[in-house]
């Protein structure tokens, strides 16, 4: 709702009440409505402030309205209704003023903001545009390149470049509402017709047209098939060539597709998946709510490679003291070189005003023995990271949290080996640690709720998104890239070429096709876990089915043949040399893929990209359901927000399990049971997504519920 109030001269104070972020919800928007008729019906207001209870302005348009019919007064009516009061309304900003509160605020005739307010027109980054005025009045006041920047980014900028860009009139480091109160009285009976952003012309370049042209270009590249920012950049476009009102007409017209296409369902989920995965909880019945978290001043981080040397920078820009530890000299000499000025390169991206933490470097194990937590980041080798237990059991003080960033090995193993195995927990971090928003917490059968809580808030503090997952191997992430790199294989073996599979991939929004991403991080990796679990290496017979199963094994005979990836220059493609960045498609592997069908009797057919898609995803997609099933993950969100983050999956496609449910479970169930052969038992459908099916596919909120719901009549 929203309330009215008269001040002491004849100001009416309009205050929006709906906690937490005091989102435009049915109610806010009727309260508005009133309050606005009664500022105008009263001859004692000369004008009006609106304000938000608690410090927020507004966040914007309630986005868990969207999935429900459309009740209450409509946002765009009652914007053109605030901006046509004839006595001087101005929006005091306090907290946010996002979206529809920005919007809101641009109808008003003065904006007045506190300095540690942010603002902008993130509706982009949920599948939308800014649908109520905003692509039409803000590109008016601050002019046509500024506001391709905001709305097609989406970005929140602060009240001092809000300043700087004209959107604010003034900021203020005291009560933003006094300020506005006292100033709306100033300006009170002075003419408004030059306040009302409807009606000024919009300020464009004079290249107007290649400005456009080229701002579309560079989004369709970024946005890899989004739809909304291509109708934010087309928004714009009208704002810039037509009068306000054919402007909002397009305007309307361009929301209109976006708002019930699948694109905003998946970007809103993700939105709301990013905020469930705070709310962890563990099959102990511990959870966020009633798990207590310490504060972490002082860590250390073991192994100064690639991952450790991010965990570091990471660590340090949340002020966090580190002893940063690597045994191997020249290791260290680099890593005390490198990282600094990594840390200082992130830092001023990241536009920090308070200076990082320090960080010291150290050859020697004894220098964290007063921390309160470690990050070990060694070689990915388990007797390796034994030993290093092992020994920060002994050198820790008691009571240190002691974590592995290892991407898949057994956390309760490692536990095993500590004095405290419930202060062992996993955080996997991905490359560059520093960079990347994804953090694993894994949490073994014995880890505390404590120890889960404090790693939890300290991916938090480090501005991850951290997702509670339990111990198996590979996790969640590399779990279920396992059989989608399997099927990636063997799409090979059976006539694909790489660049085939990378285009169906890519075409589907990846960054990066499951060959190229290969090449990227280095073909050894899994040629090494291959070898660690004997399905290669020296002794072991070169067929096609080993362990049981269907085995493909070019990658380990690529290995073989020196083609690591970008590293050694030629992988799955080629490059300019080592190092080199440009793939290109190598006649090579080609011929190597031709022989070696030959040689196992194989004769190669044309692949469609649908079979390419079918076969990669719905196994990783299934393997997604087992592992619901098996309680590894708490629910769909956690895992779709793990490939979101960290493994590139397009988020206006939501996520894989997200996925599955716009495809449909039956679907899915059906391409699986054709694809599915007896000796690749990653294509056999999971008994959670059978179940799914038998109940009717319910959409993929009700998941969580379903499988306790079946957890407890031991239907799982
Ligand atoms: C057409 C479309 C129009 C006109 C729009 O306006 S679309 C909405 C545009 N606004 C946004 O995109 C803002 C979304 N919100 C945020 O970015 C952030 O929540 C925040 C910066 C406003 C606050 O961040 P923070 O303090 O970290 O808090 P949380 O993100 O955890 O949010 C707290 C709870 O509030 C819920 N929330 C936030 N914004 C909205 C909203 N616009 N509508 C509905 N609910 C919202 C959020 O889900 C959290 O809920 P719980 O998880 O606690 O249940």
């Amino acid at each position: 709702m929203a309330t009215y109030s008269r001040l002491p001269g004849s100001v009416a104070l309009i205050t929006l009440h709906n906690p937490p972020v005091n989102a435009l919800s049915a109610a806010v928007r009727q309260g508005i409505v009133d309050a606005v008729q009664r500022a105008l019906k009263d001859p004692k207001v000369t004008s009006v402030v609106i304000c938000g209870q608690n410090g927020k302005f507004c966040g914007g348009a309630d986005i868990r309205e969207f999935a429900g019919p459309m009740l209450g007064p409509p946002l765009v009516p009652m914007i053109h209704a605030i901006e046509a009061v004839d006595k001087p309304v101005a929006a005091a900003i306090e907290g946010v003023a996002l979206g529809g509160g920005l919007e809101l605020a641009l109808a008003c005739h003065y904006r007045i903001a506190h300095s540690k307010a942010v603002l902008g027109l993130p509706e982009v980054t949920l599948g939308l545009l800014p649908g109520a005025g905003g692509s039409q009045r803000l590109p008016r006041l601050i002019g046509l390149t500024a506001a391709l920047d905001l709305i097609t980014t989406g970005r929140h900028v602060s009240a001092a470049e809000a300043l700087k860009l004209g959107v604010l009139d003034q900021v203020t480091d005291s009560n933003a509402v006094d300020l506005a109160v006292e100033f709306v009285r100033s300006v009170a009976g002075q003419p408004l017709d030059s306040r009302r952003l409807s009606t000024l012309p919009c300020p464009c370049p004079p290249d107007v047209d290649s400005l456009l042209d080229k701002v579309m270009s560079k989004v369709r590249q970024r946005s890899r098939g989004a739809l909304a920012p291509v109708a934010c950049v087309r928004a714009l476009r009208a704002a810039a060539s037509l009068p306000y009102a054919q402007g909002m007409e397009k305007e309307r017209e361009l929301m209109a597709t976006l708002f019930n296409s699948g694109q905003a369902r998946a970007l809103q989920y993700a939105f709301f998946s990013q905020r469930v995965v705070g709310k962890w909880s563990l099959p102990s019945g511990a959870r966020w709510d009633n798990s207590t978290a310490r504060i972490i001043s002082k860590a250390a981080v073991i192994g100064l490679g690639t991952m450790g040397r991010g965990i570091v920078v990471a660590l340090a820009l949340t002020g966090i003291s580190v002893v940063a530890v690597e045994t191997q000299e020249k290791q260290l000499a680099e890593a005390s070189r490198v990282v600094p000025a990594m840390l200082q390169r992130e830092a001023g991206r990241r536009r920090l005003a308070t200076p990082p933490g320090v960080i010291s470097f150290s050859s020697n194990l004894q220098d964290v023995s007063e921390v309160e937590l470690v990050i070990e980041a060694v070689f990915e080798d388990m007797s390796l990271k034994l030993q290093v237990f092992k020994h920060l059991s002994s050198v820790c003080r008691p009571g240190t949290l002691l974590c592995s960033n290892t991407s898949g090995l057994d956390i309760d193993q490692l536990a095993a080996v500590t004095q405290s195995p419930g202060l062992v927990v996993g955080m996997h971090f991905f490359a560059p640690a520093h960079v990347m928003k994804l953090l694993e917490v894994v949490y073994g059968p014995r880890s505390s709720p404590e120890a889960v809580a404090t790693a939890m808030q300290l991916g938090k503090r480090m501005g991850k998104v951290g997702v509670a997952v339990g111990n198996c191997p590979g996790f969640v992430g590399n779990r279920m890239l396992k059989p989608y790199l399997e099927q990636a294989n063997f799409l090979l073996e059976e006539g694909a070429t790489p660049r085939q599979v990378d285009e169906a991939l890519e075409e589907f929004g990846f960054p990066m096709g499951v060959f190229r991403m290969s090449d990227l991080s280095g073909l050894d990796v899994g040629w090494r876990i291959r070898k660690e679990a004997g399905l290669t290496g020296p002794g072991v017979e070169s067929t096609r089915t080993r362990q049981g199963r269907r085995y493909s094994p070019l990658p380990d005979q690529m290995c073989e043949a020196g083609r690591l990836g970008q590293k050694t220059g030629k992988g799955w493609y080629q490059y300019d040399g080592p190092g080199g960045r440009v793939a290109r498609s190598d006649p090579w592997v080609h011929i190597f893929l031709e022989t070696y069908r030959a040689e196992h009797g194989l004769v190669a057919r044309s692949i469609t990209l649908e079979e390419i898609l079918e076969r990669c995803l719905y196994a990783l997609i299934n393997e997604g359901f087992n592992i619901l099933q098996d309680a590894v993950a708490a629910g769909p969100e956690d895992i779709d927000a793990i490939y979101v983050f960290g493994y590139g999956w397009p988020r206006h496609r939501g996520g894989p399990m997200f996925h599955a449910d716009q495809v449909g479970l039956g679907r899915i169930l059906q391409r699986l049971n054709q694809h599915s052969h007896p000796d690749v038992p990653h294509l056999k459908p999971s008994t959670l997504l059978r179940r799914l099916v038998a109940a009717g596919s319910p959409p993929v909120q009700k998941w969580r519920e379903f499988i306790n719901k079946e957890r407890v009549h031991s239907q799982l």
